[in-house]
């Protein structure tokens, strides 16, 4: 598109310099040529995307996964989002970018204040939802999750069952350094109850799920 300059006010009259959550019009790039000005739109949900992503990134940055390679961290938020996408159907932006920041709050110094200065409420409260509290024992997060799991938003929902799946295809894929055989298992018997509860959410996801675990002789 060719046209007149413009001030970015006029396309970004909702954002502020630290706030992305409110600049969802149209992203316009103002470039300068030789005899006109360009302009070049971007989807304003890949600018936001970005946002998060590079945001998780540097947060999981010293993090990495259990696997004998030692992936890093942030492999896992990414790949929960693209099944999500990919596979789940899911567009809303708030679910994406909650998935990519689902552990930060948990997993690293990310506050929830920060996340919804930075995101806005909606992704700061999916992302809440998602949280376990670490502060209990393992084995009552553990119980926390599977009582919870049926009352959460459906916009946690679909995270939780997108998280579930990214782990139980990483425990077919390679065992996490000092797990047993019967540790494995036990996080199949025990992610299917957490599943039970999220039934109803996305049937795409809840079958791919259902099929794991059955070759695990779990039942949904
Ligand atoms: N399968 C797999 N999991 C890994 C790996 N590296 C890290 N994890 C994480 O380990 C957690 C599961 O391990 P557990 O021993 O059951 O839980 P814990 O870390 O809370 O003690 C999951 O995190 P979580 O946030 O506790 O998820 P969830 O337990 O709520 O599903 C999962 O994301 C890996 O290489 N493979």
């Amino acid at each position: 598109m060719i046209g007149t300059i413009p001030t970015l006010d006029r396309f970004f009259p909702d954002t502020t310099s630290d706030g992305l959550f409110r600049s969802r019009r149209s992203f316009v790039e103002v470039q300068k040529s030789a005899d006109a000005v360009v302009i070049s739109t971007m989807n304003s949900d890949a600018v936001v995307l970005l946002e998060t992503v590079n945001f998780a990134a540097d947060k999981h940055r010293n993090q990495r996964r259990k696997d004998p390679d030692g992936t890093p961290y942030i492999n896992h938020p990414i790949g929960v989002a693209r099944i999500l996408a990919n596979e789940g159907g899911i567009t809303d932006i708030n679910v994406l970018q909650a998935a990519l920041l689902h552990d930060t709050v948990e997993d690293t110094d990310t506050s929830p204040a920060e996340l919804e200065a930075k995101f806005g409420p909606t992704v700061a409260r999916i992302v809440q939802e998602v949280t376990d509290d670490k502060s209990l024992s393992k084995q009552e997060r553990k119980r926390q999750q599977v009582e919870h799991a049926p009352h959460c938003s459906r916009e946690a929902k679909l995270v939780k069952l997108a998280d579930k799946l990214y782990n139980l295809r990483d425990l077919n894929r390679c065992t996490p350094v000092g797990w047993t055989p019967q540790r494995v298992q036990e996080y199949f018997v025990w992610a299917c109850e957490v599943v039970k509860g999220l039934k109803g959410t996305n049937p795409t996801l809840e079958e791919k799920l259902g099929e794991l675990f059955t070759q695990r002789g779990v039942h949904l």
